[in-house]
Formats: C-alpha cells, structure tokens, sequence
C-alpha cells in the first residue's frame, strides 16, 4: 500500500490515456496554457474564497512516477509501452503555475490558477488540482457566509465525523479557519496546520456515570481550566444548568471558573435565554454558552434574529459537507497551444455564450478605484498586453453584453496571478497559515458591502480586455466559418 502517499496517480485515466497518446504521436512536448476557473458561484453568494493553494504546491512538488505506480499502469493498460513507461519514469514537472493568493475573493469566469508547460505535464495535474481547488474553496466559501452572521462570535469547526472522509475533514477544517473559524475539534488537523484546537465533551461522558452531576464534577476535576459542560442529556433546565452551576461551586474552591456550558438540543433560542438568566443568577456571568446541533449560516442568523444568549458556535455536519450545495464547478480549459513554435489562442465554444471559454493565455487584475481604495472589478487582459500595467486608461466593460462599458483611468491594478512554480522550482513561499487568514480579512475590506451580502448580493463585474474580447470574436467567427 505504499502508493497510497504518492499522489501522482491521483488523475483520471483519460489524462495518461491523451498523454501516452502524444507521447506515441510525438506532441508531447508541444507547449500548452490551462486556466482553471468556475463559472458559477456556490451558495448564492456574491464572491468565493480561494483555498487549496498549499496542497496543489504539495502535490506538484512530489509527483513522481514511482515503481509502483508504473508496474501498476504497464498492468493496467498493454498498449502503454516500455518506452511510454520509461519517459514516466524520467518524468519532472517543468511548467510554470501562477495562482491567486489562499483567502483572496474570487469571481466567476477569471483564472484563478493558470498552468503552462508541456501539454503532457500540464494534462496530468488537472484533475488533483479541480480535486483540491473545488472543494478547499467551496468550504472556504460556506465558512466565510457562516463567519459573516456570527459578527464575531466564536466559531469551531465540528464536522470531522460527518466528512467525506479524512482528507475532506483536515483540509476542510483548515479552509475554515482561513474564511475566520477560530478553532477545530479536529487534533490532527490542528497538528498538521496548527489550527488551535477546542473541544467540550459528548453525551457519553454523562451516559457513562451513576449521575450528570458526579459525572460533571468528574470531568471538572480532571480538567480545570475553562471546562464546559454538555448539559443536555436529560433535562437541559432542571438538571442540566444547575448540575454546571454546582460545579461551577466547586471549581471556585479550587480557585477556577466554569467555562461554560454546551446546548446541543431543543429549541436553542429559549434554553440560551434561560440558561443565561440561571448562570447570571448564580453569579456566572462569564460562563459562556456554546451551541450545537445541525446549524449553519440560516439558523445561526435565526437564532440571534430571536434573542439568542449564544457566544459559540460550533459548526459540523452542514459547513464541512457544504450540504446545501457540494460542489463547485471549477473547470481546467486550454486556452493557448504550441503551434509552429508559437503560441496561438485556443476556444471551447458552447451553445450556451455563457459558457464560451476565453481564449488566450490571460492575467487578471483587481482593479483599484484610487479615490475609494475599493475594488471596482476585476480586469483579464492577454498575458502580452501593458495598458494595464502602465496604468493607462482601460475600457471596463461586460464581455457577455458589450454594450455596457465605462472608461477607467484612476485605479491602482493589483496582479492577481502570483508566480507559485517557474520552470518546475518552486517559487512561492507558502505564508503561514495565519498571515492567510488576516489577508483575508484584510480582502474582505475592500469590497463594497453590497457585495458582500448574503443574500441576493450585488454583481461582482468581471471584465475582460477589449483585445482579449477581439481574440475571443474572431475565434468564434473563425469557428463559424
Ligand atoms: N429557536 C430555534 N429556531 C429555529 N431553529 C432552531 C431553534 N432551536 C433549534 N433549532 C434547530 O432546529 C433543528 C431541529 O432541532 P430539534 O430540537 O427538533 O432536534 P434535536 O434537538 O436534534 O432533537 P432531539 O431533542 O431529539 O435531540 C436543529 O437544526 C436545531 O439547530
Ligand atoms: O450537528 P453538527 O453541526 O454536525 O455538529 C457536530 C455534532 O456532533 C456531535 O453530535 P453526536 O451526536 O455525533 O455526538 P454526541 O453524542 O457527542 O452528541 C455534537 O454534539 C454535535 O451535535
Ligand atoms: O467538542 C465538542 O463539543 C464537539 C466536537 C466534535 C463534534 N461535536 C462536538
């Protein structure tokens, strides 16, 4: 089983399938430009934060076609042949990978994570780059809506036991912290990222004792420190809250405080406001009150909406499968190839015009409005223009109805495309995890509230170059003909 950490094989079978194809036809080292974007943003929000950023370096720095890996292939397919095995063998990513930043807004229709290299090299990594990009993102999306209704109440990542599985808890518990979780029950994710950990106790601590009240007092002696306890297992307001009060009573003696309570069940809204006055009463006003049970972004909204007497929230099942929409539809495009030594644009026309790729290798920028420090929109541009760059003035307008546009000469454009991987090095140096997730609140600033929004939220224009237009038109046309 040692193949399970080498990722390399971590591809769909059509990918090795069109590499061996050029491989025996001799293209396999013509050039090639993906860019991965996704068209529709998930949850009804009006913006999606980047994530996945550190695994797709991870992964592109190890792959390496192992022993293993190539006895499996020469047995799974006898058209590969020894000389196809053989250059596997040699194989070393050589291309170059250019990525927005972890916890950067992105929109849909830009590039977020552009490729160049050979069309082999550049064909492998599609589908474990969509793997970790589609779904660290979305989780980065789902915890930022849940991080926007809580105004900066506690929030703890729940979800491990209801992940799709190991990797989707750990990378998803790190996704949220980025988007401003504060902590995760999840140790090995914290181990592996140093996400700060949190936990109270389940329902069996209690089930397990003669009593909740020896069984709280059990688990208050062993951990002192700011314990909070579970206190829904009978009866949360005659039994329950005043087991933790007399608990509560006890630490004292020893010099401590209760940290808090655990709401799990019931009707939240109520049982925080009663609990409160009951811990207020007894002089515990600084015990918090921690709520859980299936919540996300709707209900935690609701229940503060009712009055609710919640501090922290902890969030599982519905944030770290992103139940009501679990997936996002990122997609890898080529829009350049090598032809003669050159590059020419490429497109992949639909009958939806929604859905026509745009050609061309591209660079996208945020367009920075001088007088309001705000973003404006987001500007795509083929990679050899300069208009931009040199701070020229540029014609924003929607590439979808062109009819639409206004003239822009007073922005500062920021490169959205940060060099990651140049000539197969590595070049980015992955920030820690911390500085990834002030970045984003410092991204978070300079978008207009409208866009912000929950719900129904204003359009975020995405805009693309009157060039990168032309390019676009003339393919169509070319295609038509
Ligand atoms: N005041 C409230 N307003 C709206 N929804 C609430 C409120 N209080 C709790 N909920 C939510 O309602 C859902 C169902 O809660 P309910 O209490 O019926 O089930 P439960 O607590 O899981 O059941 P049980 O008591 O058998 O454990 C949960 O998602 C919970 O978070
Ligand atoms: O509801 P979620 O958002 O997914 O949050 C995680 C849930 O997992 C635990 O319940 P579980 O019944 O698994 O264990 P318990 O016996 O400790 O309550 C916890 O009590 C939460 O209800
Ligand atoms: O610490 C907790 O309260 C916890 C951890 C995981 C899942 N549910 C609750």
């Amino acid at each position: 089983m040692d193949g399970m950490n080498n990722l390399t094989l971590h591809t769909d079978k059509y990918q090795i399938n069109m590499m061996y194809a050029h491989w025996k036809n001799g293209t396999d080292g013509e050039g090639a430009v993906f860019e991965a974007f996704f068209r529709k943003l998930p949850f009804g929000n009006g913006y999606a934060v980047f994530a996945g950023l550190e695994r797709i370096v991870d992964f592109i720095r190890h792959l390496k076609f192992g022993e293993e890996e190539l006895a499996y292939l020469a047995q799974q397919e006898e058209n590969y042949d020894s000389g196809f095995l053989e250059c596997l063998r040699r194989f070393q990513f050589k291309g170059n990978v250019h990525a927005v930043e972890e916890g950067t807004l992105v929109f849909p229709n830009e590039p977020i994570v552009r490729v160049e290299g050979t069309i082999f090299e550049t064909q492998l990594v599609e589908t474990a780059l969509l793997n970790f990009m589609n779904y660290q993102t979305l989780i980065a999306t789902k915890a930022s809506r849940i991080k926007q209704v809580a105004n900066g109440d506690i929030l703890l990542e729940f979800g491990t036991r209801r992940a799709q599985e190991a990797d989707a808890a750990v990378w998803g518990a790190r996704a949220s912290y980025i988007a401003g979780f504060h902590a995760t029950s999840n140790m090995h994710a914290g181990m592996m990222f140093g996400i700060p950990t949190k936990g109270t106790h389940a329902h069996s601590w209690v089930q397990g004792h003669e009593s909740e009240e020896e069984a709280f007092l059990a688990y208050a002696k062993a951990l002192p420190d700011g314990v909070t306890l579970l206190v829904d297992t009978y009866d949360t307001l005659r039994s329950g809250v005043p087991n933790a009060i007399k608990t509560a009573r006890y630490l004292e003696s020893i010099g401590k405080r209760l940290g808090g309570i655990r709401l799990d069940s019931g009707d939240l809204a109520y049982l925080s406001k009663e609990a409160r006055k009951l811990l207020d009463s007894a002089g515990l006003q600084d015990a918090k009150i921690v709520a859980s049970n299936d919540l996300d972004e709707t209900l935690i909204f609701n229940l503060k909406a009712q009055g609710a007497k919640i501090d922290t929230w902890g969030v599982g099942t519905q944030l770290i499968t992103a139940a009501d929409q679990p997936s996002l539809g990122g997609v890898y495009k080529l829009t350049a190839r090598e032809k003669n030594g050159e590059y020419i644009p490429v497109i992949k026309i639909s009958a939806n015009p929604e859905k026509v790729s745009a050609p061309g290798k591209k660079d996208v920028y945020r367009i920075m409005n001088k007088t309001t420090g705000l973003a404006e929109a987001d500007y795509m541009t083929l990679h050899d223009e300069t208009d931009v760059r040199d701070g020229e003035r540029i014609k924003l307008f929607d590439p979808v109805h062109p009819y639409i546009h206004r003239y822009m000469s007073n922005y500062e454009a920021v490169p959205l495309l940060k060099p990651i991987v140049v000539e197969g090095e590595i070049v980015y140096e992955l920030p820690p995890l911390e500085e990834i997730r002030n970045y984003h609140e410092r991204q978070l600033a300079i978008f207009r509230p409208e866009i912000l929004r929950k719900l129904n939220p204003d359009l975020y224009p995405v805009h693309l170059s009157e060039r990168a237009w032309q390019v676009k038109m003339d393919l169509i046309k070319a295609h038509q003909e």
